[in-house]
């Protein structure tokens, strides 16, 4: 695969929550860069620093010590570069978490229209990329139901559309696939592995699922907040 724009560079990036005898070390000097058209895994036991990773990737977390750039933009230097956090996340980012992180009292298609609402854009706008990206997803017929009638499958190929509705080219996921059945889980993502591809994005994505290991480009390993392996 050709390499594409260097979107994620994580330098020398260490975190620690707590001081003295309550300190725990969540990662320690860690360096990770993905590309455009990327799709990786990060994975490892219980504790050792996937979700920090991916929340300092997300700028939901700070880093103690280190630097991060995304898409080209230097974020976060020893503290953000950044004042508006919000704001570079709703830009660069999107997030896709479990299906049952969408809002029950929203229909479908609000569910994905709301991120543009947020990002300042007409109700016009909003709704016409809803549906553009429902109907991509291929669960377009769907678009005025509740989450709590849509099965695990279409409810996540929401979340999908919700996390895409700005265009980011950084996209995020944690546990995507953890409720669905081992054909679900596939397709779900060989069409996060062609949205890269088509968007010029990088997915990263943290799992313990090994029925979608064979999809990814990389699989990253962290033992106690240290990549252990970063290679294909
Ligand atoms: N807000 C916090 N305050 C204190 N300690 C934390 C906090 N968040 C995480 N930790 C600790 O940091 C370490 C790494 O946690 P992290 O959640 O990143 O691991 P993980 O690999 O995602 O685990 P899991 O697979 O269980 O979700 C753990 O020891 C955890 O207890």
């Amino acid at each position: 695969m050709a390499i594409g724009d260097l979107l994620i560079d994580v330098q020398q990036v260490a975190k620690h929550y707590g001081e003295g005898e309550t300190r725990v070390d969540a990662l320690r000097e860690v360096n990770l860069q993905v590309h455009a058209g990327e799709v990786i895994a990060l994975l490892g036991p219980s504790g050792s620093g996937k979700t920090t990773l991916l929340n300092i990737i997300g700028c939901i977390v700070a880093p103690s010590t280190g630097r991060v750039e995304l898409d080209g933009e230097p974020v976060f230097d020893g503290h953000w570069l950044r004042g508006d956090l919000r704001k570079l996340r709703l830009d660069k980012i999107g997030f896709i978490f479990q299906a049952h992180n969408l809002l029950p009292f929203l229909t479908a298609e609000e569910n994905v229209s709301v991120v543009l609402d947020l990002a300042g854009q007409s109700q016009a706008v909003g709704k016409a990329r809803a549906r553009e990206l429902l109907d991509y997803l291929e669960v377009g017929h769907r678009a005025p139901v509740k989450p709590s009638h849509l099965s695990g499958g279409e409810a996540q190929r929401v979340a999908i559309a919700r996390a895409l509705a700005n265009r980011p080219r950084i996209i995020l996921a944690d546990e995507p696939t953890a409720a669905l059945d081992s054909k679900r889980a596939q397709l779900v993502m060989d069409l996060l592995r062609k949205l890269a591809a088509e968007q010029e994005a990088c997915i990263v994505t943290v799992t313990h699922d090994e029925k979608i290991f064979d999809r990814f480009d990389r699989l990253i390993h962290l033992r106690d907040g240290r990549l252990e392996d970063a290679g294909a």
